[in-house]
This record gives C-alpha cells, sequence and structure tokens, in this order.
C-alpha cells in the first residue's frame, strides 16, 4: 500500500536557538530535503531566533558556509537555493519579554496563521521560554489557525524535573499543541518495526512469552563525548538515551497492537507498555542495572582519551558512559520474558539493534547429544548501520546425513529504497507541520518512563562505575548480568 503525500500547510517555523549546532546540522538540511521532496508548501517560511546574527541575509549565509547544506543530494541543494530566501531572522534574547513583543510584531507583519515553535536551545530554557509564549498570547489558537510547540530533549532530567516541565507548559497550552521530539522515531527502521510486526502474520504469531525466550536492545556508539562535556557530564548514558530512544524501541517491539493507526491510540498503547514495566526495587536497581566508563583504548584505529581527560570533564567524574539494564514487563504477553538494554559511548563498533532469541523447539529430534541445544532462532532488527532485518536459522547441510548449520535470511533496507540521504528528522517536521503526533512524546508516556529509570539514577548516586576500555564491547560487569541468566549479549556490528 502506498500513500501520496503534499505538502504540509502553510505555516511559519519559528526556531528559537537558529543559529546553533541542531538547526544547521539537521533542521535546515532537513527542510531542504523537504523542500525536494515537494512537503513544504511555497508559503512555509522559517523565522529564526538568536543573539549572534543581525540580519536574515547573516544567517542565510550562515547555513550557506556551515558546509551542511553543501553535503545534500543535487535536487536538495537546489531546493535550498530557493527556500533560502524564506528564512527570516529576529535577532533577540529568548530570557527577556522584549523578544516575544518583536516577536508577535514580526509575525503579524508576516501576517502569519500557522506557526511552530521550534524550541532548539539548551533543556534548562524549555520552560521557561514557553511560558513567554503563553503570556504574550502567542499560544491562543484563533481562526481555525495553529500553534505548536516543538520540544526537544532531554525532557527533564529524572522524574519530579520531568513532570514539573510537563505542568508548566501544559499551564500554557493543550497538550494537543505540544511536540515533544525523540529524534530515533523520526529513523525509518524505528517505524518499521510496528509495519514488521502487525502488518505481518508470520511475525506476529510469534511475538509473545510462548516462542521469546528474551530480548536485547543495543545503542552501541563508537563517538566518545567528543565537546559535548559541559552538557554529558551533568546527564551520563541512563539520562541521555535510556528513558528517551531506548524506551521508545522497547515499547514499539512489546506494545500491544493499536486500535487504529492514529496518533492517541498507538501513543496510548505505548503508555500502557511504558506503565507496565515493573518499577525496579532500590535491591534490583543494584542488582540489575550496570554502569560503566571508559578509559582511553582505540577506536576505529583513532586513540581516545579517558572520559574524565575530556574537555568539560571533572576530573574526578563518576558519570556513567555505559548503562546496561535487566527489566521485565508486566503484561500477559511478556511476563517472565527478559528484556536487557544497553547504550554506551567509544564502543568498538556503532550499532543500535534489537534482537528477539527464541525459544527452542519442543522436538528434540536434531539435538546434538554431545552439543546440546541447537543454536536459537534470531531476529534480529538492524536499526542503524546497514539498516535491515535478519532472521536467523537453521538449515539443512548437503549431504547424506541429517544435520543443521545456522543461516541467516537477510533483508536489507539497501535493496529496496533511497533512505541514505535524509536526516530523520524530515518526517518529525512534516509531522509537526501536518498536526500528526503519533511520533511525538506525551506527557504520561514521558513520566512513565522517567519512574523505571528513578530507582536506577537514586542506586547510582554512590556507586563509581566500572571501568571499559574505549573500542572494547563495554565493562565485564555487563557480560556478568547476562551470564547469570545463562544468556549472552548478541555481537554487535555483525
Ligand atoms: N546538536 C545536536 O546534534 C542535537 C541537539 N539536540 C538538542 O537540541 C537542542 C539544541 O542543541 P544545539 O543546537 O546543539 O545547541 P547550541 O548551543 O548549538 O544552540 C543553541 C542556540 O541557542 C541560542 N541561545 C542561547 N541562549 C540564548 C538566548 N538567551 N537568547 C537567544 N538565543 C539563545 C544560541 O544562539 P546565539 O548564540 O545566537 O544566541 C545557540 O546558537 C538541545 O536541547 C539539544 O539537547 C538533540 C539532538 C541532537
Ligand atoms: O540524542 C542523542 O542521540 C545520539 C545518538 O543518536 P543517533 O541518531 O546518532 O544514533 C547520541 O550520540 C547523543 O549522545 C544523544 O544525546
Amino acid at each position: 500500500m502506498s500513500v501520496k503525500v503534499e505538502a504540509a500547510p502553510a505555516a511559519t517555523l519559528v526556531i528559537f536557538g537558529a543559529t546553533g549546532d541542531l538547526a544547521h546540522r539537521l533542521l535546515m538540511p532537513s527542510l531542504a530535503n523537504m523542500t525536494a521532496a515537494g512537503l513544504i508548501d511555497d508559503n512555509f517560511r522559517v523565522l529564526g531566533i538568536g543573539r549572534s546574527k543581525e540580519s536574515d541575509e547573516e544567517l542565510r549565509t550562515s547555513f550557506d558556509e556551515s558546509g551542511c547544506m553543501e553535503k545534500l543530494e543535487s535536487a536538495s541543494k537546489k531546493a535550498w537555493k530557493s527556500l533560502r530566501k524564506r528564512v527570516l531572522f529576529e535577532q533577540g534574547d529568548f530570557t527577556r519579554a522584549e523578544c516575544y513583543e518583536a516577536l508577535k510584531k514580526r509575525l503579524d507583519k508576516l501576517g502569519c496563521g500557522n506557526v511552530a515553535f521550534y524550541l532548539a536551545v539548551a533543556p534548562r530554557f524549555f520552560g521557561d521560554i514557553v511560558e513567554h509564549l503563553g503570556k504574550a498570547g502567542l499560544l491562543e489558537e484563533k481562526d481555525g489557525a495553529f500553534r505548536r510547540v516543538a520540544i526537544e530533549k532531554p525532557f527533564g532530567h529524572d522524574l519530579q524535573s520531568a513532570k514539573t516541565l510537563n505542568k508548566r507548559i501544559l499551564a500554557q497550552a493543550d497538550e494537543s499543541q505540544f511536540y515533544r521530539i525523540d529524534h530515533f522515531l523520526g529513523k525509518e527502521t524505528v517505524q518499521n518495526i510496528l509495519v514488521a510486526r502487525f502488518a505481518n502474520a508470520m511475525t506476529e504469531a510469534v511475538w509473545n512469552r510462548t516462542y521469546i525466550d528474551h530480548v536485547q536492545i543495543t545503542a552501541a556508539e563508537t563517538v566518545d563525548v567528543g565537546t559535548r562535556g559541559d552538557f554529558y557530564d551533568h546527564a551520563g548514558a541512563l539520562r541521555d538515551m535510556v528513558p528517551n530512544h531506548l524506551f521508545q524501541l522497547l515499547s514499539m517491539v512489546a506494545m500491544e497492537a493499536p486500535n487504529r493507526f492514529d496518533a492517541d491510540s498507538i501513543r496510548d498503547e505505548k503508555s500502557k507498555l511504558l506503565k507496565a514495566i515493573r518499577i525496579p526495587s532500590a535491591k534490583e536497581a543494584k542488582t540489575n542495572a550496570v554502569r560503566g566508563q571508559y578509559g582511553a583504548g582505540t577506536v576505529d584505529g583513532k586513540k581516545v582519551v579517558a572520559y574524565t581527560k575530556a574537555p568539560d570533564v571533572a576530573p574526578d567524574s563518576t558519570t556513567e558512559t555505559y548503562a546496561a539494564l535487566k527489566l521485565e514487563i508486566d503484561t500477559p504477553r511478556w511476563a517472565g520474558v527478559p528484556f536487557y538494554l544497553r547504550t554506551g559511548k567509544a564502543l568498538g563498533k556503532k550499532d543500535t539493534e534489537v534482537v528477539l532469541t527464541f525459544r527452542p523447539v519442543a522436538y528434540a529430534g536434531f539435538r546434538d547429544a554431545e552439543v546440546g541445544d541447537l543454536p536459537a532462532n534470531k531476529l534480529v532488527i538492524q536499526i542503524q548501520p546497514d539498516e535491515g532485518i535478519d532472521f536467523d536459522f537453521l538449515a539443512k547441510q548437503p549431504g547424506p546425513a541429517i544435520a543443521t548449520t545456522p543461516v541467516t535470511m537477510a533483508f536489507r533496507y539497501a535493496d529496496h529504497f533511497d533512505i541514505s540521504h535524509t536526516t530523520g528528522y524530515e518526517t518529525l517536521l512534516y509531522d509537526l507541520l501536518r498536526g500528526d503526533q503519533t511520533l511525538f512524546q506525551r506527557a504520561d508516556g514521558i513520566e512513565a518512563a522517567w519512574a523505571v529509570v528513578q530507582p536506577i539514577l537514586n542506586a547510582w548516586k554512590k556507586d563509581a562505575p566500572d571501568a571499559y576500555r574505549a573500542g572494547s564491547t563495554g565493562p565485564a560487569t555487563a557480560d556478568a548480568l547476562l551470564e547469570r541468566d545463562g544468556r549472552k549479549w548478541h555481537v554487535f556490528g555483525e
């Protein structure tokens, strides 16, 4: 089934933080890709806010010179030429009320109806900006025109701060006006989890505790902390990746089928699932979670200095750069099936994957008395890179005797589709402009996710992380987490 896509309604996209890294590396290139794909209306425009530029032309030139537009495919480069004329700038300090008065005047002058505000700014400003917008009357929806706010991640620092932020923003506008971004949801392969599960009889039939032994979700990164020490040293791997990206993957893999494929039906099911994750007791938070911090090593042939020697990282920092946890989901579908999650920086290979390991068949005919159980069937959903799905199963080895050999049936995205030039933000921006909240996080889902990790954050206040070498697969204690259950991590990057 293919769906005809058309241009999103005409609107002004106000980007707070338009002079920053996200706007240059991801947002504007995505808008150029969308323009090339016919997804942007001719009357669409961008109005950037920031302090460090003075004019429309100065902002446009900074996009030209960022090098990000150079990397686009030729159709998108061409589209940027027409889009750049519709990029405007309003110089201002968004912590001050004057900024919003000026913004209001500018929007009135432009004769804008539909406006989407995008908060591409440090998270500490999210609540204040929404309050300023509300007080200035900029969030009132009149004459059928929309007012929406897209909020970047991280949404909160822990359960309490996420609840406070939700309360602050929801005092200014309705939940239907907020689009909390998790860029993993913009990835085609993440969205494909729902199709793989619910559009295929073969997978849906076995997607439960009767057939599945356990599930592993991995987001392994080769990048180290780089120049993000200031942010990362206060966050760590758990906050940075788990209640958002990894839990989004988890909820797509484990949720029940929505009644309809619309935003609220899908988000209802995701929230139900997140609320069904067993909240670890203080003891479980200690025994079922592992934290690590990378020391010096080599990644992709390049030397990496220890995390504590990186810029803006405290020399005695105990912030984790690796987290692994075991979770249980209390639903009839998943009771007793462990979900193991792990993520880390400066690891040997980049790989984001979901692996479902199946239980052995009941029939023992092919079992070898000496070797024991046959290798388990596995479904490997390869999120990135080398996007695709692999099914590891057993085949008969050719020859007179009946002997089994593990083989893989592979579907590769690249063999069928071209998704290599998209950033993942295209879908999110398109949906923001069209008013489809399916791929955005709702307040209850965010709070349910923080509630699960909060006991682990509490437990980790005192402990020091376990060391691992940059370029390795993580700390030995993460292997022990599975070994004690008689299981092993899937080798990532293979
Ligand atoms: N960069 C990335 O790859 C990703 C970023 N994010 C999230 O996106 C958000 C933005 O990140 P990023 O672009 O990297 O951050 P940057 O620091 O690069 O950009 C933020 C911008 O905010 C502007 N700003 C700061 N204070 C003020 C102020 N008082 N008034 C007006 N403008 C101000 C600055 O512009 P000026 O100096 O002109 O005032 C700056 O360019 C964060 O929430 C981050 O977590 C999420 C995923 C990836
Ligand atoms: O949000 C974040 O995500 C990136 C990983 O995203 P990916 O699309 O490159 O897989 C991570 O590096 C970063 O620390 C985190 O803030």
